[in-house]
């Protein structure tokens, strides 16, 4: 055998599963990644014209929820104090503009209600698991709680509470888990970390604190960088990688922490094919996409709040902006961008650059009519769902993923294939935090297999049924 344990992958899961591995006294591992470094999807770029260029965030952007006194503490925020990372608070609902198609046009009455019926769906959703009540659509919940925005207003303020922070719609997201992420990741009365959300303003990016992390343990024999991994074999005596290159890895454990999308689109392909409990949990969970599409120009000429939100009689048409030349992130930068997500993204991925600035070129100039806009000096915008290592941005529990599959999507395969990453968190999914857990998680249940103390990660469900079958 090469090494004891493979973990493939070096984003946050999988570099916070060695460093548990190496604090219970296993340092046998490699970790295979396919990209020049670390960080998975904290991605970094430098952004503008030669002499002011910024180094802005692709991926993760914010700790959400950090911590409050005496309550938990974001692990994220913990690495971002640890290794002094700069960030900078940014206000979400205290400092928004709003805009239609005609230009500036006051809709924070509306703005104000979609807070509280999000709140209000959230409650609805803690009551019926209380009575253990099936799951719904959030777009259910929202109309049995009496919230139906007809206009594009209403419509976008709703966008801005869930789709911009699932990258789903409402009607494809869990009323009960999209309920449980926001509680448990920031409100404290539910064990959340806060609601502060921490921006990363860093001029080493974000990933720095995962790569200064790695430093304090990682050796370079236990690090393999621009590796793709093609196929993996299984069974219950070992595991064995094949790379692109045809070289073959060969271990007791493999720890995957590739992406759902990557799982999903048959990128690294398994031998034998994994069972068709694993399949169903799979491909039961949605990888959504969120695309920040970055625009520099030669002056500001947009709104002194940090927000922005654009109204469109399309919903989920350019929505939310946000502006970096503003005294808290890069003043002087000329920088905004705005975020599109779910179906929206999928599309401007298809489109050449220039068909989708002509299109964000034409909301701007309609979100401010009295203003002579000038063309963008520097524009970009991230591929995250054809993006071969990644497939989309992060997860979203759709209302047809039920609590078996999720064990599922967690359990190990003839306990020598373990899985882990933000999508097999069940409080977290989606979040820097949620993959942090299960990197740990995961290793301290493989560290207990090697110490020969048992495996016990919750086993898998066979067939995951109905509490009361349909009767036809
Ligand atoms: C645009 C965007 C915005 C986000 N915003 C936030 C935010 O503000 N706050 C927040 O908490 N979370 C945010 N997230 C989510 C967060 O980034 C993820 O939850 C987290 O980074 C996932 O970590 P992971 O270790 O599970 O997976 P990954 O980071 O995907 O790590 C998996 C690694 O596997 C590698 N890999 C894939 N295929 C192969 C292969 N065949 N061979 C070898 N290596 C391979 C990849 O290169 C990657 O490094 C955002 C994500 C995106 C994309």
């Amino acid at each position: 055998k090469n090494t004891t344990v493979l973990i493939l992958g070096g984003g946050v899961a999988g570099v916070i599963a060695a460093r548990t591995l190496h604090e219970q006294g296993i340092d046998d591992f490699k970790i295979i990644e396919a990209r020049h470094e670390l960080g998975g999807r904290l991605q970094s770029f430098k952004f503008g014209v030669s002499g002011n260029e910024h180094l802005l965030e692709l991926g993760a952007n914010w700790v959400q929820g950090t911590e409050t006194p005496d309550g938990p503490k974001n692990p994220i925020w913990s690495l971002v104090q640890k290794h002094g990372l700069k960030t900078q608070e940014n206000d979400w609902t205290g400092s928004i503009t709003t805009y239609d198609n005609t230009g500036p046009v006051d809709y924070l009455d509306l703005f104000d209600s979609s807070i509280d019926a999000f709140t209000n769906v959230t409650i609805a959703a803690g009551a019926r698991v209380d009575k253990k009540l099936v799951d719904l659509s959030t777009r259910t919940g929202y109309s049995l709680i009496g919230t139906k925005p007809k206009t594009a207003h209403a419509m976008a303020c709703e966008y801005y509470q869930l789709d911009w922070e699932t990258a789903g719609t409402p009607e494809e997201s869990s009323m009960i888990t999209t309920s449980w992420a926001a509680n448990f990741t920031y409100d404290p009365d539910f064990g959340g970390f806060g609601d502060d959300n921490a921006m990363s303003i860093d001029p080493r990016g974000f990933k720095s604190v995962l790569q200064a992390e790695a430093a304090t343990f990682l050796k370079p024999s236990q690090l393999m960088l621009n590796s793709t991994v093609k196929n993996i074999t299984y069974s219950a005596s070992g595991v064995e990688v094949t790379l692109k290159t045809g070289e073959k890895l060969s271990a007791d454990y493999i720890l995957s922490t590739f992406s759902l999308g990557v799982l999903q689109n048959d990128d690294v392909r398994f031998h034998p094919t994994l069972p068709d409990w694993k399949l169903e949990a799979v491909h039961g969970m949605t990888l959504e996409t969120y695309t920040k599409i970055f625009l520099q120009f030669p002056r500001k000429f947009w709104f002194d709040t940090e927000m922005g939100l654009y109204a469109d009689p399309e919903r989920g048409r350019y929505p939310v902006w946000q502006s970096l030349d503003h005294k808290n992130f890069f003043p002087g930068s000329g920088i905004f961008f705005v975020t599109v997500t779910g179906d929206y993204s999928v599309r401007v991925e298809a489109l050449p650059d220039s068909q989708v600035q002509e299109e964000v070129m034409g909301v701007i100039r309609s979100m401010f009519p009295n203003i002579t806009v000038p063309e963008p000096v520097a524009f970009h915008f991230p591929r995250w769902h054809t993006d071969p290592l990644f497939r989309g941005s992060y997860s979203n529990w759709p209302p047809s993923f039920f609590s078996g599959h999720h064990q599922n999507l967690r359990a190990p395969v003839e306990e020598r294939l373990w899985f882990a990453g933000e999508a097999t968190s069940k409080k977290y999914f989606g979040f820097l935090h949620g993959a942090y857990f299960e990197g740990q998680d995961v290793a301290l249940a493989i560290a207990k297999c090697i110490h020969g103390k048992g495996c016990v990660r919750p086993s898998h469900v066979e067939e995951v049924t109905n509490a009361r079958p349909y009767d036809i």
